[in-house]
Formats: structure tokens, sequence, C-alpha cells
């Protein structure tokens, strides 16, 4: 028995509120002591779980799950405060798949304290980096620091979406400089790919340019960091899934039931890999006529409603298909008054509240402002 197999446990866990308690860097370590064939296990988690003290029942569920295991003799419960260190360390959420000890994945110090929404979807062109673009700019505007980063590493659109063109620049540390537009830092292949031409890399550099995206960015301590993760179930997705501490996931849809049945796997993977469903955004979900306001489900309906079933979570939006406004179009930004603004303005709020974060929290302290 090691950790991984606790851990592996543990990924199977829910909560009663259905969230998952690998989730958020709620558990922070697993201890193990071996007497002979019996083990010992001290899960230890976060004291201030949730912004309050770990609930009993929550307690009690992982000591249950983890006294199942054959061999386990007790399992102690130890809260204790986070970590603290220039790098934040969250002991991986799940073992990385293959073997091996679970990753650990390390954030740089201007990332420290974000939260990260990773939106997800089950195939391409269901509107997934519209999604994160959208919702990125809506929650800045509610005074959020906001950063969004393209892991669409093939397929990036985030800088064109958000209306944004240009060549990288380093600041004094030799660190890249994010792009910024409506009030949301942007990192994206995209500024390092002349003329557009496809990236041909194989995984090995994919992974790098992550790591490097992470690292060698001057990251400005923002309250959240939303991800457009690649599409689908693949290699690229769990890759970069694996690089980050558990996050919460929105899984993206459009009515159509072949759309929602990929894109419940895509929320299945990113369960395993300890990520946590906040909720399910179902896109394009209807047009309204401009003349009688009367809805037309031009791709069907239920297709949010059944990925939500499946993961036992809920429809937070249902955007409308809206027509590009008129005369040129130069991003992919629906106006805040139009009908799929107004229902990005809701999502922040709802995610913004999810995450625990009201705009008092998010004020920005002095000398940080941009
Ligand atoms: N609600 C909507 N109404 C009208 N057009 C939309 C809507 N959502 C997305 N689109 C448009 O659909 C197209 C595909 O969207 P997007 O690029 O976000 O999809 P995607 O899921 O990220 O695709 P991929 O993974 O292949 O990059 C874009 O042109 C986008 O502007």
């Amino acid at each position: 028995m090691n950790k991984r197999d606790v851990l592996q446990q543990l990924v199977r866990v829910r909560l009663d509120d259905g969230s998952h308690p690998l989730a958020d860097g709620r558990i922070q370590d697993v201890l193990i002591e071996m007497h002979g064939e019996r083990a010992h296990v001290a899960i230890l988690i976060d004291e201030n779980w949730d912004g309050g003290s770990p609930p009993a029942d929550a307690q009690e569920r992982l000591r249950q799950a983890v006294l199942a295991m054959p061999g386990v003799a007790s399992v102690r419960i130890v809260p204790r405060p986070r970590p603290r260190a220039r790098g934040v360390t969250v002991p991986g959420a799940a073992p990385a798949p293959g073997g091996g000890d679970a990753p650990t994945r390390t954030l740089p110090e201007g990332l420290q304290g974000a939260r990260f929404v990773a939106v997800a979807s089950g195939k391409g062109g269901v509107g997934k980096s519209s999604v994160s673009v959208n919702l990125a700019v809506a929650l800045a505007r509610r005074g959020l620091r906001v950063a969004i980063l393209d892991c669409d590493i093939y397929g990036f659109s985030v800088p064109a979406l958000i209306g944004l063109e240009r060549s990288p620049a380093l600041d004094d540390n030799r660190k890249v400089i994010p792009g910024h537009g409506h009030g949301v830092d942007v990192m994206s292949m995209d500024f390092f790919v002349q003329n557009n031409s496809p990236v041909v890399w194989r995984g090995p550099m994919l992974g790098k340019a992550l790591r490097q995206f992470l690292f060698d960015t001057a990251w400005h301590h923002p309250d959240v960091v939303v991800l457009d993760l690649p599409p689908g179930t693949g290699d690229m997705a769990l890759d970069v899934q694996q690089q980050f501490p558990p996050m919460d996931v929105l899984i993206v849809t459009t009515p159509d039931p072949f759309a929602a049945r990929v894109a419940e796997r895509a929320g299945s993977m990113a369960v395993k890999m300890g990520h946590r469903v906040m909720g399910v955004v179902e896109n394009m979900a209807y047009r309204e006529c401009s003349g009688c306001g009367r809805r037309e489900y031009l791709l069907g309906r239920g297709g949010g409603d059944a990925v939500a079933a499946a993961l036992g979570t809920q429809v937070l939006a249902r955007i409308p298909m809206e027509p590009p406004p008129p005369g040129l179009r130069t991003d992919g930004l629906f106006p805040p008054a139009s009908a799929a603004g107004r229902a990005y303005e809701e999502l922040a709020a709802t995610v913004a509240a999810r995450l625990g974060l009201n705009r008092q929290d998010a004020a920005r302290p002095a000398g940080r402002s941009r």
C-alpha cells in the first residue's frame, strides 16, 4: 500500500454537496506508517477547508473510504494550515495514469492564490473558446483580476476572440508579458507563431510549452485564471489537466444529444484527474426571434440537462445563439447588453459566487493594479 493507492481511493469519493474532496487543495498529503502488514494512514487536510473548518461528515466520509481498503488498520484525519511556499505545491489530486507517484503540481509565484476555472468540451466547435473568453471578460467586468491561458496549443483562438494581436515582449526579469485586452491578461501559443502557421510539435514539446507558459510569464497575481482546455479526452487534454492543481471545470456542450454524450466523457475525465465539475454551460441553446422574441431550438433540446444529470451537477448557463453584430467583427465578444452577453454576466456572477470571490475580495492591493 502506498500514497498513490490511497489517493486513488479518495478520487472516487464524492461529498454531500457533490464536490470532490481532492478539489482546491483540501487534501494536502497522505502519510502511511506500516506495522507489518497493517497500514496506519493519516490524511492531512486543509484546516481552512472552503473558508471554514472541515465539515465533520466530509471527514468521516474520507475516513470510511480509506478504512474500507484492505490492510488499513486505522485512519486519522489531521487538519493543518495550508503551507505557504514561494511556489504553491498542491499534492497531486489524481495519480499519474500509468503509474508513478501522484504528480506534484507546482505553480509559479505570480499565480499564487489564484483560482483556476477550466473550460472543457467533448468535441471541437461547440464554443468552448467562446465561453472561456466571454466568461473571462465578464469576470473582469465584475472587478476581478482575470487571466486566461489558452491551453489549446494546436487550435489556439483566444487572442483572436478577445481581439488581440501582438508579438511577445519580455520584462526586466526576462519573463513574457501577457497580452492584455478587455481587462484580461492573455497567454497563448498564438503569440509565438508566425503567420498563423500550424503548430507541429509532438507531446513532449507541448508539455514544455505549457510549463513555459506557466513559469516564464510575468503573471500579476490574478484572482481567477480561466483555462481554455484542448477539446476532447485525448492525450493533449489529459496532459494539460495533469499540470494543474485541482480546478473547477465547466463543461461546454450544445443542446445536441451527440455533443452531450461526448461532453459527459470530458466531465468524467476531469473528475478522474481529481478536478471538480462546477457545472455545465449549454451553448447555442436557442435562438431568439428578434421580431417576436420566440425561442427557436435549432440544435434540439436537452443536451445540457443530460450532461448535468450524468455528472451530478447543474446547468449554470444557457447561452443563446447570437448573430455577429452588424459591421466588421473584430472579436468574438458578445456585448453585455445582448442576450448572450446577459447570459455571460449571470454566468460570471454564479462562477464568482461559487469561487467565493465577491468584489470586496477582489479589491486590488495597492501597487498591484495594472
Ligand atoms: N452562442 C453563440 N452564438 C453564435 N456564435 C457562436 C456562439 N458560440 C460560439 N460561436 C461561434 O462558433 C464558432 C466556434 O466557437 P469556438 O471557437 O469557441 O468553439 P470551440 O469549441 O472552442 O472549438 P475548437 O475547440 O475547435 O477551437 C466561433 O466562430 C464562435 O464565434
